[in-house]
């Protein structure tokens, strides 16, 4: 008999074809909106895999309701939304997708930090509403990338792919980091910071690292003062790490220059949040990955993770590895 699962969104024809060659698959497909929470609740009491987004708050109350459940396969590097603690106690492992979406997330940080230094949405939308009357000196003049310093706090996959493109663009490269990256210092030129010493030498922080306790409200009212009053802040990581109220007021009363969003704590981002009102504020809707090429990448890699489990082996990318002994 084939094992059960419930997939949570609609994903690319040949993936699910793919997943439904071993598996008896149930999905989500209306309209592209995450599966209500009294559906998920229903659906996970049978099944022994699911497939999810990081839409889905994968919580131990959920968990609890499903007792045959043996695998959350996340289509995201992201984890946070998984309680990863619970799934473990319960024995139930978690995969994710790291890897395929690493240069295609620091080609959207690297373009929302040249898109905020050089005011292009604030620009491009002047231009639309017919405000452009000259050329002028210091028209929408706005902040050097090549030869700044970017700071990168949280030097993993993604944070190294950005350091790469700012070396092209011949930037100071200084990292902050749980462990310092010996390799990386050497080869890209990347020189190790304490946290404050980053905050206050950078002209571009970078966040990078994964949302967890430790993480969270990482940037706020007193890190935010220690930026340069150039400084520009970038988040493509998530949101809960930067505290967004503390940021409004330093955009509103320019402790800092600018800031450029991919994430929020709230998601999707209300139209009406203050931020949105501030021209220093770029704001995109957690586009990091989203690529035609990457998305495919992470959904087929979400389908091999779980495949792989359910016919008894080990998946390429397990969060709690540690399920596995004795299985
Ligand atoms: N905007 C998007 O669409 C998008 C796309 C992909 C990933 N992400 C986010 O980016 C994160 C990073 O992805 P990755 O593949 O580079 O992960 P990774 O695990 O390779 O890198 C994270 C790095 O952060 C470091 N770190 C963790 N906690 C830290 C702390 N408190 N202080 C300093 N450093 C710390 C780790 O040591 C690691 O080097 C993901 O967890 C995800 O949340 C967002
Ligand atoms: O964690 C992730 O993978 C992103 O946020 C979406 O690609």
């Amino acid at each position: 008999m084939k094992p059960k699962i419930f997939i949570t969104r609609q994903i690319p024809e040949d993936i699910l074809a793919m997943l439904q060659e071993t598996c008896e698959v149930k999905l989500w497909s209306e309209a592209d909106v995450p599966v209500p929470r009294d559906v998920l609740e229903q659906e996970i009491r049978d099944v022994e895999g699911l497939y999810c987004l990081l839409t889905e708050s994968i919580d131990d109350s959920l968990l609890a309701q499903a007792k045959n459940l043996r695998i959350v396969s996340n289509m995201a590097v992201g984890y946070n939304n998984i309680n990863v603690e619970a799934a473990t106690r319960r024995k139930i492992l978690v995969t994710n997708t790291p890897g395929v979406l690493t240069e295609t997330t620091a080609d959207l940080t690297f373009a929302l930090l040249m898109m905020t230094a050089r005011r292009m949405e604030e620009a491009s939308q002047f231009l639309r509403q017919g405000q452009w009357k000259t050329w002028s000196p210091m028209l929408l003049a706005g902040q050097d990338v090549y030869g700044a310093t970017i700071g990168i706090i949280g030097m993993g996959r993604i944070g190294e792919a950005v350091a790469k493109r700012a070396k092209g663009f011949d930037m100071k490269i200084i990292y902050h980091n749980r462990t310092r990256k010996f390799e990386i210092e050497e080869r890209l030129g990347a020189q190790y910071r304490t946290f404050e010493e980053l905050l206050e030498e950078s002209d571009f922080v970078c966040i990078l690292t994964p949302s967890t306790p430790e993480t969270q409200n990482l940037i706020g009212k007193t890190e935010l003062e220690r930026m340069k009053p150039t400084a520009i802040l970038i988040n493509t990581a998530r949101g809960g790490i930067v505290n967004e109220d503390d940021l409004y007021s330093a955009l509103m009363d320019q402790k800092i220059y600018a800031a450029g969003l991919d994430v929020f704590s709230e998601e999707p981002l209300s139209p009406q949040h203050p931020l949105l009102t501030l021209a220093n504020c770029v704001a995109l809707p957690h586009i990091g990955s989203a690529t035609v090429k990457t998305r495919r990448e992470m959904a087929r890699l979400a389908a091999v993770n779980l495949v792989t489990f359910l016919q008894g082996k080990t998946p390429p990318h397990c969060v709690n590895p540690s399920v596995l002994e004795g299985v």
